[in-house]
């Protein structure tokens, strides 16, 4: 039905159709936006006009990314770097884009790149690949629950095939730990997920395989979700078993460049890493021994096309610091990293940009993407460490933040 832009407000208006609807009158998905947008306006009062500023197409975005778009927001990117770094697959070296609204965040990275640099880099390791599903089941009691526990660890090559069929690139690896509570069961089941993140790949592949549970089990599925996988949360089993990409990054900085470039000592930046991140973080029940993973995590995936929520698993982690005959031993280690170089937010036309940038974008690319983001992390907690022991923080941020 051919509409004009007037008689879709109107009928909007008057509920003939829903907002999510308007994209069905309009030649594109773009118009449907705009649409959608100059209708909120009218209601609102309001006047969108950055949020209407944009370059995308949105015709698979509005399909993939997001409903009811409206436009797009900015947030100020920069550039870091470069960062360089052995990962043992190759010598990486390159600028880093980085969006945030946080002053002092891409200056102190980018004086952790250059006392990487002056270190001859850093060393990235990647020690798993493994994206989490772990559905909850009801059994009848425990004798059954634990029944059930037995049956599915019996039975997981069936199951693998049934899940692995619903994809070319996910693997099911284990289904492990398998847990239970009462009469409820929540077996994680664990995949590799090649260069996407992996949560629509792992969710439809255990969903399948709960069909077969289902089928041969006398249970009920309470949520293909039950928690102990743990998406978008932070947790001790992700800290411990790994989710996502888990990786492990160090430097170790002569004498001279922390005494000339963070302007401290290796002892200040030992004693503020063991009194604030570990014995701080105890304290304060933290699943996150560092200073601020978050910042560069979410930094780097904004600008990358990430999946935002999963910040705060990138958050989680232990930063180390030791005295190495004077230089500066340092490390950032990340169980619980959920990254893609395909699918998911990398498909969008800036992420593609960045991404491109990096030269991580596409197949076999996510190990040197997740190399990148673990090399980062690095040099922004050294530097913010670095800082707090020079009693430089407040300091930067009257600076650079305000
Ligand atoms: C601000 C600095 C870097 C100054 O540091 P500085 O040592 O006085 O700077 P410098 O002028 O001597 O230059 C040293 C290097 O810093 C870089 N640099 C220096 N200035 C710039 C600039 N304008 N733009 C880009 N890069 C800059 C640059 O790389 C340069 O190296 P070079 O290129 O010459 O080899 C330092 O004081 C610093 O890193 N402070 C820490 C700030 C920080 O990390 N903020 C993070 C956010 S804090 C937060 O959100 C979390 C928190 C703190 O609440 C978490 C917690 O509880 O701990
Ligand atoms: N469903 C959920 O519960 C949740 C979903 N999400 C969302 O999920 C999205 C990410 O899911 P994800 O499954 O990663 O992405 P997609 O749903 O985009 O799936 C990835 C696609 O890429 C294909 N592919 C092509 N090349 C490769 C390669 N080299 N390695 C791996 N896959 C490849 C896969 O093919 P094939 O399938 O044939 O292997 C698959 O079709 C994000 O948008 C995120 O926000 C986030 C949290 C929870």
């Amino acid at each position: 039905m051919d509409l004009t832009q007037d008689e879709i407000i109107e009928k909007l208006d008057s509920g003939e159709i829903r907002i999510f609807e308007i994209e069905k009158y309009t030649k594109t998905a773009n118009e449907a936006a705009d649409i959608r947008r100059k209708y909120i306006e009218i209601k609102t009062g309001t006047q969108l006009k950055h949020i209407s500023k944009y370059s995308i197409d949105m015709t698979d975005t509005a399909k993939k990314n997001i409903e009811n778009p409206i436009g797009t927001i900015q947030i100020p990117v920069g550039v870091v770097g470069p960062i360089v770094i052995d990962n043992n697959e190759e010598n990486i070296e390159t600028y880093v884009p980085m969006a945030t609204t946080e002053g002092a965040l891409l200056a102190s990275v980018n004086r952790g790149c250059s006392v990487i640099r002056r270190s001859n880099g850093c060393n990235v390791s990647i020690l798993s690949n493994q994206m989490t599903r772990a559905p909850v089941l009801k059994t009848k009691s425990v004798h059954d629950a634990n029944k059930l526990k037995k049956w599915i660890e019996d039975n997981f090559d069936k199951i693998k095939e049934v899940a692995q069929s619903t994809t070319n690139h996910g693997k099911l690896l284990k289904i492990d730990p398998i847990a239970i509570v009462g009469r409820f069961v929540y077996p994680r089941f664990v995949y590799e997920t090649g260069d996407s993140m992996g949560m629509n790949m792992v969710t439809i592949a255990t969903q399948k395989a709960l069909d077969l549970i289902e089928k041969e089990n006398n249970i009920h599925i309470i949520a293909l979700s039950g928690n102990f996988c743990v998406d978008k949360k932070a947790s001790a089993v992700n800290l411990i078993e790994g989710r996502g990409k888990s990786v492990v990054a160090e430097v170790i900085v002569p004498k001279e460049v922390v005494e000339r470039v963070l302007k401290t000592t290796t002892d200040a930046i030992v004693e503020v890493n063991y009194a604030k991140n570990l014995v701080g973080s105890a304290i304060a029940g933290s699943y996150g021994y560092n200073a601020h993973y978050a910042n560069m995590v979410a930094a780097i995936f904004l600008a990358t096309g990430q999946d935002p929520a999963h910040v705060v698993e990138g958050s989680l982690g232990i930063t180390s610091a030791e005295n190495d005959n004077g230089d500066l031993y340092f490390s950032v280690t990340l169980p619980d990293l959920p990254v893609a170089t395909v699918g998911g937010g990398t498909r969008l036309e800036t992420a593609v940009e960045s991404l491109n940038l990096l030269n991580a974008k596409g197949s076999n690319k996510v190990n040197r993407y997740a190399s990148i983001v673990a090399g980062i992390v690095l040099a922004g907690e050294l530097s913010l460490v670095g800082a707090l022991a020079a009693g430089h923080l407040a300091r930067a941020h009257e600076e650079l933040g305000r």
